[in-house]
């Protein structure tokens, strides 16, 4: 008989999805990284079987039932995140009226609303946007397809450093949320890869995959040449060239937040909005120059741009919800802000959303073009490279500002 620790890892799961034991997501990530090593026992004399067997079975029972106090202590007294139990009752929801932008109005007309649009929000939705149907349908299948898979094959995609399948864990810092998700590097080659760990059929995922990216591509480039005309910058393809480039940077990922029922007892149930949510893609922004997130019909995006203040992005699936990045409020010189945002579970539906973020190479240099740098608007950053600042990203928590780092000095 071969056990392999991930069956225990799927049983800390399961008590993780069916209690409110806070310790098991990090008990979860630790058994799964375990899962990755060898079988607990292995074919040798019987005598060394037992042994082996009793001295594995020993140290996990040690780490189930000691480390989570441990980690309790670590989180509690040296300030580490802990994935909070609290429903958001306490916090300010504004209903506000999002930009609603048609592509198909006139040219002139669109690009003053998305410039308007990113002014004001840094986030706005498009519909009648030019992404067939059936290529969002067919992605939508398969992410469901497989999130519905049993844990064992997921993680035959894990863990997510930072692209694979992850759960629960949020990069590699130590945020965690209430999702599971697959994320993917855009290049042709690695999503050939990856479809092999994802899909019982490979080279049908990554054509859909693929026909997704591409598609979803070019309605960003088409965005950004759009801000482009209205910013009156002269090189109208500065932005769309950046994610158009082959050695481009851009990732795909699919997010799903499975229903998470929280304890009505401690609620406020006076208030007005529905509070059984929790956290489960925490707040941020997204280091890249543009995100296009699709959704089905289930809510739980919010965007911020008052601190403390969520404003909640009602769900269209016939849309796509469009944000500025990090690298796109670098390049208008902070004219753009990169909005910050989070995702809350629902209390009974479940939610998925496939997110496209398109990013430069990695060797681009990010600077403002000249039209945006002016007496009145001095250089607000200093130049550096997509790589500079996607490894900052990585070297930071989910919440942080990044973009703060590559700001000028006054005396520059
Ligand atoms: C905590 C983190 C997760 C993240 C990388 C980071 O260190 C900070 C940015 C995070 C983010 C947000 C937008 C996208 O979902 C993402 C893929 C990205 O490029 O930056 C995630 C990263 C991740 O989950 O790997
Ligand atoms: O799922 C969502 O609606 C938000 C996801 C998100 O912000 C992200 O993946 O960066
Ligand atoms: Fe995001």
């Amino acid at each position: 008989m071969i056990l392999y620790v991930s069956q225990l890892s799927l049983l800390v799961s399961s008590i993780n999805t069916h209690s409110h034991f806070s310790h098991t997501p990090y008990l979860s990530s630790l058994i799964y990284s375990l899962s990755l090593s060898k079988p607990i026992i292995t074919n040798s004399s019987p005598t060394q079987i037992k042994v082996t067997n009793f001295f594995h079975y020993f140290i996990l029972l040690s780490l189930l039932f000691f480390f989570p106090s441990f980690l309790y202590f670590i989180q509690t007294n040296f300030n580490m995140v802990v994935p909070s139990p609290t429903p958001l009752s306490t916090e300010k929801v504004r209903a506000v009226d999002l930009p609603i932008i048609d592509l198909s109005a006139q040219r002139s007309e669109v690009s003053k609303l998305i410039v308007k649009a990113c002014d004001k929000f840094g986030f706005f939705k498009v519909i009648n946007h030019g992404v067939p149907n059936h290529i969002i349908a067919k992605l939508e299948h398969e992410g469901l397809s497989f999130f519905a898979k049993p844990v064992p094959e997921k993680l035959r995609a894990g863990p997510a450093n930072p692209f694979g399948y992850g759960c629960k864990t949020i990069g590699l810092n130590g945020d965690m949320g209430e999702l599971e998700y697959l994320t993917l590097n855009t290049n042709p080659l690695s999503i050939v890869e990856r479809s092999k760990t994802i899909s019982d059929d490979p080279s049908k995922f990554s054509s859909i995959v693929s026909d997704y990216i591409e598609a979803v591509r070019g309605l960003g480039c088409e965005l950004l040449d759009l801000m482009a005309e209205e910013l009156l910058v002269t090189d109208t393809s500065v932005f769309s060239r950046l994610i158009r480039d082959v050695n481009g940077d851009s990732v795909l990922r699919l997010n799903h937040y499975p229903p998470v029922q929280v304890d009505c007892k401690d609620m406020d149930t006076s208030h007005p909005h529905d509070n059984r949510n929790m956290v489960g893609f925490g707040e941020h922004s997204d280091p890249q120059i543009l995100t296009l997130l699709r959704s089905n019909d289930v809510g739980g995006l919010q965007i911020s741009i008052e601190d403390g203040v969520w404003i909640p992005v009602t769900p269209d699936p016939n849309a796509f919800c469009v944000n500025v990045g990090d690298m796109l409020q670098a390049m208008t010189n902070g004219r753009f802000v990169s909005v910050r945002h989070r995702a809350l579970t629902n209390s009974c539906k479940s939610r998925m959303s496939m997110a496209f973020f398109g990013a430069p190479s990695l060797q681009t240099r990010i600077i403002a073009p000249p039209e945006l740098v002016t007496p009145n608007r001095l250089s607000l950053y200093r130049p550096f490279t997509w790589a500079e600042y996607k490894k900052a990203s990585y070297s930071l928590r989910l919440g942080d500002s990044r973009l703060e780092l590559f700001r000028k000095c006054i005396e520059d």
